[in-house]
């Protein structure tokens, strides 16, 4: 058995079989077919095999007289490859012996010669490796075009009658983890990634366990294997022994009455024992997940991450899909206030088709100010948003602010995004409520202002995190360094709730350490009284709440916060 080390990421434990996928991969669907439709997938992988053989044919054929010579000899290499037993027969045996679809056959071996090929001493050989995967790509083309529809995950059915299966992938960006959400995986792994990374917070959204930077962990493994996630201890089990996997099934089972137990506090109102009351309010990065939030007793949605809408799709969501999503949202929340923070792209978040030049993404034109540079979209999504508030409580946030003058021009463009609204007789959001995430270490500093100008605050404490310690939230090699209980930070924590609290003004936290259960005692010590989490964490959070005692945590946390060192949480617990 093969035991790799990573953070976990999202709790639970799976057991199941590995997809293993690469970055194209990910496009390519993955089920597993019944005896009957054997057959029938052999003959569809067949034809598509004569398709991209007849295009091979037709290429060098046509070929134009003025292309180098070189090109007619690559397309008899590739029609060669093509012809060869191990592209033209292979995959036919793996989708009989392993019922696989024809997509998942021919990737699963494109796989096996990739690692043989560059595993070959002759350098000539080694190159050839590359020639196989474009063969393969041009036979999987022909398959997504006959199937009339374009490659993706949207349309793939999983196996639902053998082993669950898990994704193992080297990284996988959070728009492609929008392809994946559908296709009901028991598991993530990924090789890169940070705990606070995009990925490990879509991955807490779907509910499955995830554990990320296991460094070469793709590498390892094939197609097939049998792993188990432990998304508690962030370790990847291959290959398991039927006695861990007995083990590992025993605490499937404790982890699914531990959480029934648990839904039984979903409408128990989290006060803690000397009577300070919480609100435990819900991050959505999609509309479907609200009633997630309302099943685990959110009390409404402290951060709807808007820009998951518009990420992993071709275009824009123009105006009334916007409304669309966000009425959906404030309807099912049905009366409870919903805070949708405006386009937060940039970073690792990217809009399809759009290239960065920047040599910092994470510094460069993000969020509130891509909004300001791109003054037509912003206006679409405020019309968007003022209209949705006709059916429930909604609040703006602003997210990455840094200047008083951002904030005098998110309420410009709030204003003329209403009078737009008015002139077309839909008087909306007169008095909708506009908030700042605090993340910018300089704002948590000099807060006074940013109090004043906004109605709220959310302290965004990943990017807060990042941007004061100077570490890439994503980025593995320096995850040990991202420290939540670092001195700076529970000072700037500590500034913005106090600030807040001085104005009468609502403060939130809205970042992964509102859903650690590690960190709630210290944050009700910091003085917080608003969390904001995944759905997933809401109730952990709340058995917390309900055992502390808030006075007694301040004090204590009020004696240590200005000490040098780092937090030591074993103090809270004296
Ligand atoms: C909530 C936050 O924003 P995001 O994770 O979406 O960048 C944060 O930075 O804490």
């Amino acid at each position: 058995m093969l035991a790799l080390h990573g953070l976990g990421v999202s709790r639970g434990y799976a057991i199941g079989r590995a997809v293993v996928i690469g970055a194209a991969a990910l496009e390519v669907s993955h089920y597993r077919i019944d005896e009957e439709e054997v057959e029938a997938e052999c003959a569809r992988l067949a034809a598509a095999i004569r398709a991209a053989s007849d295009e091979l044919a037709q290429l060098a054929d046509h070929l134009p007289p003025d292309v180098p010579r070189e090109l007619g000899a690559i397309l008899q290499v590739h029609s060669m490859i093509l012809a060869d037993a191990m592209i033209s027969l292979e995959p036919l045996e793996i989708i009989r012996s392993r019922h696989y679809n024809a997509e998942w056959a021919l990737t699963a071996q494109g796989q096996a010669l990739a690692e043989q090929f560059a595993q070959m001493d002759d350098e000539y050989m080694r190159e050839r490796g590359g020639d196989v995967r474009q063969v393969i790509e041009r036979i999987l083309h022909a398959l997504a075009e006959a199937n009339g529809r374009p490659r993706g995950l949207k349309g793939s059915a999983i196996d639902d009658h053998g082993d669950p299966l898990i994704v193992v992938a080297h990284d996988i960006a959070p728009a492609d983890m929008l392809k994946l959400r559908g296709a009901r995986f028991a598991a993530f792994t990924t090789d890169l990634g940070g705990a606070t990374s995009h990925t490990a917070i879509v991955a807490r959204s779907m509910g499955v366990p995830a554990v990320v930077a296991l460094g070469v962990a793709r590498t390892l493994l094939r197609d097939g294997d049998m792993v188990i996630v432990d998304g508690e201890a962030g370790v990847l089990l291959v290959n398991p022994p039927p006695r861990v996997v007995a083990e590992y099934r025993a605490r499937q089972a404790d982890y699914a009455r531990e959480r029934a137990t648990l839904a039984t506090l979903r409408d128990v109102p989290a006060i803690t024992l000397d009577g300070v009351v919480v609100s435990m309010l819900a991050n959505i990065e999609l509309p479907e997940e609200a009633q997630a939030a309302l099943d685990a007793g959110a009390e409404g949605i402290g951060l709807f991450r808007s820009e998951f809408l518009f990420m992993g799709r071709d275009g824009l969501p123009g105006e009334d899909e916007q409304y669309e999503a966000y009425a959906s949202v404030v309807r099912t929340m049905a009366g409870r206030p919903v805070t949708i923070r405006t386009l937060d792209i940039g970073a690792d978040k990217t809009l399809d088709g759009e290239a960065t030049v920047a040599t910092n993404p994470a510094l460069g034109l993000r969020a509130i100010r891509y909004c300001l540079a791109h003054p037509e979209l912003f206006a679409t999504q405020l019309r968007a948003i003022l209209r949705a508030s006709a059916h429930g409580p909604v609040r703006i946030l602003i997210p990455m602010v840094a200047h008083l003058r951002e904030a005098r021009a998110s309420y410009a463009a709030i204003a003329a995004a209403r009078q737009e609204l008015d002139v077309r007789g839909q008087a909306y959001g007169q008095n909708i409520q506009v908030g700042a995430m605090v993340e910018i270490p300089a704002v948590a500093i000099a807060i006074e202002p940013f109090v004043e100008a906004f109605d709220f605050l959310s302290i965004g404490t990943n990017d807060l995190i990042q941007y004061t310690l100077a570490i890439d939230r994503a980025d593995p090699d320096v995850a040990g360094l991202y420290d939540s209980l670092h001195p700076a930070v529970l000072r700037l924590v500590a500034n913005t709730i106090n600030a807040g609290s001085r104005a009468g003004k609502s403060v939130s936290v809205c970042g992964e350490m509102a859903g650690d259960t590690e960190l709630t005692r210290l944050l009700l010590g910091l003085g917080l009284t608003q969390f904001s989490m995944h759905p997933q964490q809401l109730l952990d959070v709340k058995r917390e709440i309900l055992h502390a005692h808030s006075n007694a945590l301040r004090t204590k946390v009020a004696a240590v916060l200005n000490r040098a060192s780092e937090m030591d949480l074993s103090l809270l617990n004296q």
